[in-house]
């Protein structure tokens, strides 16, 4: 776990735990161990900590965390028992970095007397984003070095500093080129004494002069940008201490504000996202289709059929990845719109210094656009971005399928349709794959990959792939109408319509929802993709299915149907792009969403013609009632093998539709609320509003309910009554 070996007066103990060095028990009482052995060792007079593989270390071994106790145990060895050690060694202590330093490794190098790096070194706090803060001393050794605002900054955000801005800190004494190891080694040599102020705890916090003004900046900050969350505001609370309490106090209370973060259910939510994600992505359909075993197709170059908004930002995701892109449009009109919008998207990464001006001309030198689909015929993978029609989809790629090279993947960007019905259209049906990407492509994190019964192996794995390289992130999931992400959406929002059918308005149902942590309410979040979009695709699953939606229908084929949606588009709201939807919007294009009394009158008189009397629903009930439609959704598609494991329709929310992050997703929220109370819930929902099927309980669900044990979430696909792939 700690190697320990002498290099002449220098001892070096290399912390090794594959593959991130994480700083599990195991680690930390070798490295304990490590340290006094060299203490003990008189012919030792300097020591180098170092990294194993490809990091130093990715702080404090998470999968340990669910025991709260071993954290905080006085028994056994701990970060803070190791962190004295090191510091209070009369020996000299170099940390010599390369890879990521991240939360408790970085903890353990500010212990360190010195600290070197490599240029490509990463060094940061990340423990925010897992709901927690640097428990280790971190919030109070930190600004010691780099002063309140910046300390602040870092631990706050979690963002991890490069070498190079991390040595302008004052964090790293030095960058080193060529072999590290020997470079701190030397380094190591000619040093004799531990000065006074290497000890950091020995140290007042530099700059913080402002401190009480930067804190309240900040704090008022959060409340706006992470309305919710607990940890930024302990984190950043902690950090305070550094200038307001000696260290000794200090300390005490990070420990305090470190304790009232790990026993948090956000904490928990956190953590789960983090290891939901990671899961996510490692898909498995057999023992010879899988992540381990299946090779992927290098992606050299790419297409992109279709400039609109998606088309643009998915031809930004790949030319800001280095893959260059043949851009198609239908004629010139149209390509020039969608040039013009690419370009718009770089120049905003450029205002934001996210790239320089000659980053995004070489950018835009990889760009080539072209109202010849032939062009096309030598790319090796092709992503199509156009109307979301089945004929028109079909057709496209039947032409594609004669123009391209054999091996060349089709990709399509359909967010609900059959990707069997558009693989028939091809002679390639195993080249065929969704590539399910969310509005704005460029930003939004989630790709939704989804794999039909003749998609191959080899095609997966390209595509989820790229997903990564595309720093996308990926979830794989079988094909049906809607597939995860659209399908349990769709229960989610139609539950909501109904409860402004019976009773509340949509900005009272948004405030509700925001309230509970989703960042935007979703008619806001129907105005932002447009209400013509929603009324469109409502129209051809109508005429696909031999229905015709008339405004006052209310019942589809003996299902509740709430029209309120079609009066809305027929009054010529089509959202946010014409100023008007859901809410009045300052201009066209306008964000500044206003309650629009306009809208009232539509859903009164709506509801005065069916004569439908409405009341008062608790925030309670509309929790609920959307929750619980989404989960009974998420099971179903378990069921139906088109999600394998819960992670993945958890990952598809979090990072789809920015579900909060500390509730760690619907599946595991409703492991929180207790699957019993859930599934009784449905029950209730099901005999009082019999005409809509999302409320017939999955059967799975329905299985773990009644086991009459809490079932963890990781062993809930043992319940799946028809289980079609597995787990891994
Ligand atoms: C009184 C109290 C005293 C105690 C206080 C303790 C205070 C300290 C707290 C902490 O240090 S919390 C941890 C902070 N660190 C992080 O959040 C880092 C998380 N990891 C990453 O950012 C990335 O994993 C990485 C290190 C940059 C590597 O990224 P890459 O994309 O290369 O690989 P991944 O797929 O993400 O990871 C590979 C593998 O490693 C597992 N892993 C990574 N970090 C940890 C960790 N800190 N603990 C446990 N496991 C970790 C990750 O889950 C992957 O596992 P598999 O999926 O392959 O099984």
């Amino acid at each position: 776990m700690a190697e320990y070996k002498e290099i002449d007066s220098v001892a070096v103990i290399e912390l090794k735990n594959p593959p991130a060095n994480a700083l599990s028990k195991a680690l930390v009482t070798g490295l304990n161990n490590g340290v006094k052995r060299a203490i003990d060792n008189p012919r030792i007079k300097s020591i180098v900590l170092i990294g194993n593989g490809q990091h130093f270390s990715a702080g404090a071994d998470i999968t340990e965390f669910p025991r709260v106790a071993d954290v905080t145990s006085k028994q056994g060895v701990s970060l803070l028992t190791v962190g004295d050690v090191i510091e209070s060694c009369n020996k000299p202590v170099v940390s010599a970095i390369h890879g990521v330093c991240f939360g408790g490794g970085l903890e353990i190098a500010l212990f360190s007397h010195y600290r070197l790096a490599v240029q490509s070194a990463k060094l940061g706090f990340p423990e925010v984003s897992l709901g927690i803060l640097p428990g280790a001393n971190g919030t109070q050794r930190l600004p010691r070095v780099v002063g309140f605002e910046v300390a602040m900054d870092m631990i706050v955000s979690g963002k991890p500093v490069s070498a190079p801005q991390a040595l302008q800190y004052g964090i790293l004494d030095k960058i080193v080129d060529g072999d590290l190891l020997t470079a701190a080694v030397q380094f190591a040599k000619t040093l004799n004494t531990v000065p006074h102020d290497r000890r950091l705890k020995n140290v007042p916090v530099p700059n913080s002069e402002n401190a009480n003004k930067h804190f309240e900046e900040k704090l008022a900050k959060i409340k706006q940008k992470q309305r919710g969350y607990i940890a930024p505001i302990n984190c950043l609370k902690a950090v305070k201490a550094s200038v307001d309490l000696p260290y000794s106090e200090g300390v005490t209370k990070e420990f305090q504000l470190f304790m009232e973060l790990m026993s948090s259910a956000q904490a928990r939510g956190q953590q789960y996202s983090f290891f939901s994600e990671r899961a996510a992505t490692k898909w498995y359909l057999s023992a010879s289709k899988n992540y381990k075993v299946s090779k992927d197709i290098p992606v050299k170059t790419a297409g992109v059929i279709g400039a609109g908004t998606m088309g643009s930002g998915i031809a930004v995701s790949l030319l800001t990845s280095g893959i260059p892109v043949i851009l198609v449009e239908q004629d010139s009109k149209n390509l020039e719109r969608g040039i013009e919008l690419i370009k718009s998207i770089l120049q905003g990464g450029v205002k934001l210094k996210r790239m320089t001006q000659s980053q995004m001309n070489q950018i835009l030198q990889i760009l080539q656009p072209t109202t010849k689909i032939e062009d096309l015929q030598s790319v090796d993978l092709i992503i199509e971005a156009v109307f979301e029609n089945l004929k028109l989809k079909q057709e496209l790629f039947s032409k594609l399928d004669k123009i391209c090279k054999r091996d060349t993947v089709l990709c399509s960007n359909t967010s609900t349709l059959d990707i069997d019905k558009i693989a028939k259209s091809t002679s390639r049906p195993e080249k065929v794959v969704g590539t399910h990407f969310f509005a704005p492509a460029h930003i939004m994190p989630l790709l939704e990959n989804v794999y039909g019964n003749h998609t191959s192996a080899e095609t997966i794995a390209t595509v989820m792939k790229l997903s990564k390289k595309i720093r996308k992130i990926p979830v794989l999931v079988k094909t049906c109408h809607g597939f995860v992400a659209n399908r349990t959406f769709f229960e989610y929002s139609q539950e909501l319509r109904f409860v402004v059918e019976e009773g509340l308005l949509p900005n009272e149902v948004d405030d509700i929802l925001e309230d509970f942590g989703m960042p935007m309410g979703v008619f806001k979040v129907n105005d932002l993709s447009g209400i013509d979009v929603g009324w469109r695709i409502r129209q051809e699953q109508a005429i696909a299915n031999g229905f015709n939606l008339t405004t006052n229908t209310r019942y589809i084929n003996g299902e509740r149907y709430c029209a309120i949606a079609d009066k809305i588009f027929q009054a010529g709201r089509y959202g946010r792009k014409t100023g008007k939807g859901w809410y009045q919007y300052d201009k066209p294009g306008g964000r500044v969403a206003m309650v629009d009394p306009n809208v009232n009158n539509i859903i009164l008189n709506h509801c005065k013609e069916l004569g439908l009397t409405r009341r008062k629903i608790s925030t309670q009930e509309v929790i609920e009632r959307c929750m619980f439609a989404a989960i009974n959704e998420g099971f179903r598609c378990l069921e139906d093998g088109i999600a394998s494991k819960p992670e993945e329709i958890d990952t598809i929310w979090l990072h789809g539709f920015g579900f909060p992050r500390y509730r760690g997703g619907p599946m595991f929220y409703a492991s929180q609320v207790g699957l019993r109370k859930v599934y009784e819930r449905i029950k209730y929902y099901q005999k009082h509003f019999p005409e809509t099927s999302h409320w017939i309980a999955s059967e799975m669900l329905q299985r773990i309910a009644e086991s009459g044990r809490n079932v963890p979430i990781s062993e809930w696909t043992k319940f799946n009554p028809t289980p079609t792939s597995s787990r891994l």
